[in-house]
């Protein structure tokens, strides 16, 4: 097991979402693909990777005891809050002997163990804050509230953030105290500290399994995979 110079490297694995967006009926992480839940897989990945110590999963209060029953006695599962936000904090309280931190989605399922691997590598090397980018391949264009343009930001400058998020657990625990709203990602509340989040190249394996065509998508590269 890899550990760091200041306590072993905890995962994090939010997956208390309602899952809205993919219209399934139940809570994302336990939709499956190929007879493996999302969550399972995100699990999974993180054990491959050989780059962390212990993972904590953060799922619906309802299906706390369903997730120890299907992940064993290795994994703690704690139950979530009603933003994301909430729920990494609920899942922080857990993991009190932590040196570093990862935050990765359950929602990003096919998530290579080697990104897994090389975003501790870069926080055990230093780093206090580090997340997978990859570049937008989209025009974006910021709008007002009638949906007008009101801008086009350069292409080049923007990145497009995946999960695992690496942390220094003392930082990523700094950030959540001094946040008094919610952000869209963990690395957001290090940025509001004034502190340096630093990017490494993503993959885009470690997309975010949203939307109904993004499960499509997983479940043809799964398909793939089993041929
Ligand atoms: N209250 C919440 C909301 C989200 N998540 C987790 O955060 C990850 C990223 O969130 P997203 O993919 O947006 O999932 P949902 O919130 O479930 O999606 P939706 O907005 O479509 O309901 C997911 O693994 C999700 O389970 C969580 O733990 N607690
Ligand atoms: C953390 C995240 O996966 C980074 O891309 C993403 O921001 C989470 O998205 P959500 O829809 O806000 O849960």
């Amino acid at each position: 097991m890899a550990r760091s110079n200041s306590g072993p490297v905890v995962a994090l694995v939010p997956a208390a979402g309602r899952g809205l967006r993919l219209q399934r009926g139940e809570p994302k992480a336990f939709v499956e693909i190929g007879n493996r839940s999302l969550l399972q897989r995100s699990v999974d990945g993180l054990i491959r990777s050989g780059a962390v110590d212990r993972i904590v999963v953060i799922v619906p209060a309802e299906l706390v005891q369903h997730t120890r029953d299907l992940l064993g006695s290795d994994v703690t599962v704690v139950e979530g809050a009603s933003e994301r936000t909430g729920s990494v904090r609920l899942g922080l309280v857990a993991a009190e002997d932590a040196g570093i931190v990862l935050v990765h989605d359950a929602a990003r399922a096919l998530t290579p163990p080697s990104l897994v691997a090389r975003v501790v590598a870069e926080v055990q090397a230093g780093r206090g804050a580090v997340v997978p980018a990859l570049p937008v391949t989209d025009t974006v264009k910021a709008v007002d509230f009638m949906g007008a343009v009101v801008g086009t930001p350069d292409r080049s400058t923007l990145r497009a953030i995946q999960t695992p998020q690496g942390f220094r657990a003392d930082l990523l625990r700094r950030a959540y105290d001094a946040a008094s709203d919610a952000a869209t990602d963990d690395a957001g509340l290090v940025e509001r500290l004034g502190e340096t989040v630093h990017t490494i190249v993503g993959e885009a394996l470690a997309f975010k399994i949203t939307t109904p065509h993004d499960l499509l998508l997983a479940e043809a590269i799964i398909a793939r995979e089993a041929s």
